[in-house]
């Protein structure tokens, strides 16, 4: 297998804002190919960090490399940022057309007439704008003026692009249909991304690697299901949820009764995905059923698997039971449960779960 190179590399990076330490973070690196979604509260610093890689904010200290090479001077900047495009909440059209907003960006860069308008037609055409191609930018609707500053992004063909919160306040189709394209562009062309979202399921569905900030900080980060799954402290638990996530691919679907295998067991689910696809299959401790003895079989869920208990936390009213059942799986369960069906870690139980309790993402190859 080839080393994926870095695209960019930040160390040592510490910024302040108004006199206030703002970030902190002793390194970070994005690879080539690779989608990296930033989540965290309020404030954490995602945009800051954004800011940082483009050179577009004030460091205190530390260094950012593109490609291997320290950004020393404006002519470096100058040079790296024509390879990243930044995507932001806020779309930020010209008062032109459609056409000219997304051709901006190509002038910029000196490119011939007759160049523009092939590329500018295609980068309409996959973001479904040809047929408003004269239309005047500032008649859009919210979601066809963020698929207008997406084109425009893209159409620069850069290398990295950077989104932040580019969906915001999109109804959820729209949100759906906007992230499906723009992802396909990025499989195709390869583009390294960070995305900073407050929506956990699109961080799962889209990225390789998970980033939690809190506080300036980077508090963890890695594959989405080990964020998820492993958080490494209570900040991160309360922030992610604490939902099972199992990674998965989709081995059967008939009539959308759709059967996905996780780690050698199969689970009964419910959805369109076809055999092949690559999943992530999302429990909510509370629809998870612990039983001592096979009774569960007989009710309506479709899953049921034999395990033991791993772990015991108490959670106030109820007790939070960390289930092996040949995959990782988190029940609740209440003070009273727990004292009739005398469980104990290492206990021999039963896990049932209804099959359109579990919540499939797609998710990228690794
Ligand atoms: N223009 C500014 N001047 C001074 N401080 C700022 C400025 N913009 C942001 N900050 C501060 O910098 C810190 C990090 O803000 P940043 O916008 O990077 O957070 P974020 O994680 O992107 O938040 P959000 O999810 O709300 O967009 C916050 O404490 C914020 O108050």
């Amino acid at each position: 297998m080839t080393q994926q190179q870095n695209v960019l590399d930040l160390k040592g990076l510490r910024v302040d804002r108004g006199g206030v330490p703002v970030l902190d973070i002793p390194s970070f690196s994005l690879s080539e190919n690779e989608f990296v979604s930033l989540i965290g509260p309020n404030g954490a610093g995602k945009s800051t960090l954004l800011l940082s890689l483009l050179g577009l904010i004030k460091r205190s200290s530390g260094t950012v490399s593109y490609r291997g090479r320290e950004i020393v001077n404006s002519a470096d900047w100058l040079k790296v940022r024509r390879s990243i495009a930044m995507v932001l909440q806020e779309p930020l059209l010209f008062d032109a057309t459609v056409f000219d907003n997304v051709a901006s960006g190509l002038k910029i860069r000196g490119m011939g007439r007759g160049e523009i308008k092939s590329r500018v037609t295609s980068y309409l055409e996959r973001f479904r704008l040809a047929d408003m191609a004269q239309r005047s930018a500032r008649k859009l609707s919210g979601g066809e003026a963020r698929r207008v500053s997406l084109a425009r992004a893209f159409a620069v063909e850069p290398e990295v692009i950077l989104f932040d919160e580019p969906f915001a306040n999109l109804d959820p189709p729209t949100r759906q249909a906007l992230t499906e394209d723009m992802d396909e562009v990025i499989r195709d062309r390869g583009i390294a991304a960070i995305l900073v979202t407050h929506d956990q399921s699109e961080a799962l569905r889209m990225s390789q690697r998970i980033v939690v900030m809190n506080g300036g900080r980077i508090v963890q980060e890695g594959p989405p299901a080990g964020v998820m799954n492993h958080p490494v402290n209570e900040f991160v638990a309360n922030f992610v949820g604490m939902e099972t996530i199992l990674e998965g691919e989709v081995v059967g679907n008939r009539f959308q009764q759709m059967t996905v295998k996780v780690a050698g067991c199969e689970i009964d689910t419910v959805g369109e995905a076809q055999p092949g696809a690559l999943v992530y299959c999302c429990i909510r401790p509370e629809n998870v059923t612990v039983s001592t003895t096979t009774a569960g079989k007989k009710s309506s869920a479709r899953n049921h698997f034999a395990g033991r208990v791993a772990g015991i936390a108490s959670m106030g009213p109820f007790l939070k039971l960390r289930l092996d059942c040949g995959f990782p799986l988190t029940a609740y369960v209440t003070r009273e449960s727990f004292a009739e069906l005398a469980l104990f870690e290492g206990k021999e139980i039963f896990a049932s779960f209804k099959a359109t309790s579990v919540h499939v993402i797609g998710r990228r190859a690794a």
